[in-house]
C-alpha cells in the first residue's frame, strides 16, 4: 500500500497495548498499525519516542472575542500544540460577549476556524434566563453546555453569569431535551463568597485564608445538589475540575443508582497542592483551590480506580497584572492557572513516571475518556480509521520550563521552573506536522470545528 505518511520505530500507545512498529497514515487517518513494508511520500523516525493518541483537552478557556489580550485562538492552540494536544473543547466564557446564544455561537466559531492551530469544539452556555437559547445553540453543533454554580469572577457586560437553583432547574429541563451534557463549576456560591467576605472582614488575606475560604465542603455540597436536580430533570451531567476524592465518590453513588454522569480533574489537583500553593503564590491561585497532600492523595485514589472519565487543564489565563499582588490581597487576584502547555509532560511525569497510573490509563484519560464524554467519535484513540492524531513524548528527554519555552499570551505558568522528567517533541494533526520542537509551528493554522457526534445521530 503507498500510504502519506510512515511513523517508524516508535512505541505505539493503542487501546489494547503497546506496539513496536509502524503507523501508516493515509488522508489524515490511521491506515495501518504494526505492519512493515509501506512505502509512504513522509517517513517520520519516532526512534526512543512513545506516540501518544494527542491529547483532548475537554476544559480550556479562549478569550476571544472580547478579551484577546489574555488568550486568544492562535496563542492559546499554538501552546496547546506545543504540549501534544490536538483537540479543545472551548470554555464559554470570558471572551466577550459570552457564548451564550446561537449568534454569538456562530461567531465564535467563524473566529477560531481561522486561527485555531488544532481541532476544536465549543460549550455554549447556560446563564440566568437563557434557557430559549439552549435548543438553538445545539443546532448550531455545541458539544455540551456549560453552567457556573459558584461565582464567575468577572461582570462587565456581555459576561456570564453562574445559574442560581431555580436557573438550574431550569437549564437542565431545557438541556435535557437537547440530549447533551451539561458539565458544572460545582462551588456553592454563596457559602464562597460569603466565607471568603468573612476572611477579608478580619483582614485575612493571605493564601492560607483563601484556601480557608473554598474547603472540600463547598464542593461536594454542590455536586451533591446538581445531582439531585438532575435527578428530577433527567439531565446528563459533567461536574469539571473536581478536586475531592470526596466529591468523585458522590459521582460514584450516583452512577451506581443509574444515573448519567460523568468528572473530570485537572492536571494541577495532582501535580499541585496547598504546599506549592504558597510557594508559587498567585499563579498557582485557582478555584476550586489547590488541596492538602492528604486530600490530594485520596483524589489520586479514585484517579487510579478510573472513576475520573478525563483530565483536563483548565487553562485559565490573565494578563499579568491581574495574577499580580500588589495590595497583598489574594481575594483580589485573577483565579486561574495558565498550564495547557504541560498537560502532557507534566501530566506523564507524576502519573506514570511515578508509577501512580500505567500509560494505558494515561491515554484513557488524555485521550480516549474526554473524547467519549463529547462525542468526538474520530479522536482520542490511535486505532485503524480514526484521525491520525499523535503527539511524540520522548521519556527520557528532561528539561526545567522557562518562560520564553511559553507560547501563551502572557508567558506565565505556575510551572515556569518546574523540573520535567519527559518532553513533547512532535505533534500531527490529522496527519500533518503541526508542530515540532526547535523548528516550530506549521505555517497556517488548520484546525476544525468539531462537533457532537453521538448527539448528531440521536437527538438533534
Ligand atoms: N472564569 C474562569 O476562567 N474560571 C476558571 N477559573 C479557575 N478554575 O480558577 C474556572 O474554570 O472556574
Ligand atoms: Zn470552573
Ligand atoms: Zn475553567
Amino acid at each position: 500500500m503507498q500510504v502519506a505518511t510512515v511513523i517508524k520505530n516508535g512505541l505505539i500507545v493503542t487501546p489494547t497495548g503497546v506496539v513496536n512498529g509502524d503507523l501508516a497514515i493515509k488522508d489524515g487517518k490511521i491506515v495501518a498499525i504494526g505492519e512493515g513494508s509501506l512505502s509512504a511520500k513522509e517517513v517520520i523516525d519516532a526512534q526512543g519516542q512513545l506516540v501518544l493518541p494527542g491529547m483532548v483537552d475537554a476544559h480550556v478557556h479562549i478569550n476571544e472575542p472580547g478579551r484577546s489580550n489574555w488568550e486568544d485562538y492562535h496563542t492559546g492552540s499554538q501552546a496547546l500544540a506545543a504540549g501534544g494536544t490536538t483537540s479543545m473543547v472551548v470554555m464559554p466564557l470570558n471572551a466577550l460577549p459570552a457564548r451564550t446564544t446561537a449568534a454569538e455561537f456562530n461567531r465564535h466559531r467563524l473566529i477560531a476556524e481561522g486561527q485555531s492551530y488544532i481541532d476544536f469544539a465549543l460549550y455554549g452556555g447556560l446563564v440566568p434566563g437563557n434557557q430559549a437559547d439552549i435548543g438553538p445553540m445545539a443546532e448550531a453543533g455545541a458539544a455540551g453546555f456549560k453552567a457556573f454554580m459558584a461565582t464567575t469572577g468577572s461582570d462587565e457586560p456581555g459576561d456570564f453569569h453562574n445559574v442560581d437553583d431555580y436557573d438550574l432547574y431550569r437549564g437542565m429541563q431545557a438541556i435535557a431535551k437537547t440530549g447533551l451534557r451539561l458539565s458544572l463549576h460545582a462551588e456553592n456560591a454563596v457559602l464562597t463568597d460569603r466565607l471568603a467576605a468573612d476572611e477579608i472582614a478580619h483582614h485575612h488575606t493571605d493564601i492560607q485564608a483563601y484556601i480557608d475560604s473554598r474547603p472540600p465542603m463547598v464542593e461536594v455540597e454542590a455536586v451533591r445538589r446538581a445531582l439531585y436536580l438532575a435527578k428530577q430533570t433527567g439531565c446528563k451531567l459533567h461536574f469539571v475540575h473536581l478536586s475531592t476524592g470526596e466529591a468523585v465518590r458522590e459521582v460514584q453513588r450516583a452512577q451506581a443508582a443509574g444515573q448519567d454522569v460523568t468528572c473530570e480533574t485537572c492536571v494541577h489537583y495532582l501535580a499541585l497542592n496547598t504546599d506549592d500553593f504558597k510557594q508559587i503564590g498567585p499563579l498557582a491561585k485557582c478555584s476550586p483551590v489547590l488541596r492538602t497532600p492528604e486530600i490530594q492523595d485520596d483524589l489520586w485514589r479514585e484517579v487510579q480506580a478510573g472513576h475520573v472519565n478525563a483530565v483536563t487543564s483548565d487553562h485559565s489565563p490573565a494578563p499579568a497584572e491581574m495574577k499580580a499582588n500588589p495590595n497583598d490581597n489574594i481575594f483580589e487576584v485573577w483565579g486561574g492557572i495558565s498550564g495547557a502547555q504541560n498537560n502532557l509532560d507534566l501530566f506523564y511525569d507524576v502519573a506514570v513516571k511515578s508509577g501512580r497510573l500505567s500509560i494505558q490509563q494515561f491515554v484513557q484519560l488524555t485521550a480516549a475518556g474526554p473524547a467519549k464524554l463529547f462525542g468526538l467519535k474520530s479522536k482520542g484513540e490511535l486505532r485503524v480509521g480514526a484521525d491520525a492524531d499523535v503527539a511524540f513524548l520522548n521519556p527520557n528527554q528532561s528539561y526545567t520550563l522557562r518562560a520564553e519555552d511559553l507560547y501563551y499570551k502572557d508567558k506565565l505558568s505556575a510551572y515556569v521552573g518546574r523540573h520535567i522528567n519527559c518532553r513533547v517533541t512532535r505533534t500531527l494533526l490529522r496527519g500533518k506536522t503541526i508542530f515540532e520542537l526547535g523548528q516550530g509551528f506549521d505555517d497556517q493554522p488548520n484546525g476544525k470545528f468539531l462537533t457532537n457526534e453521538h448527539v448528531a445521530e440521536g437527538v438533534r
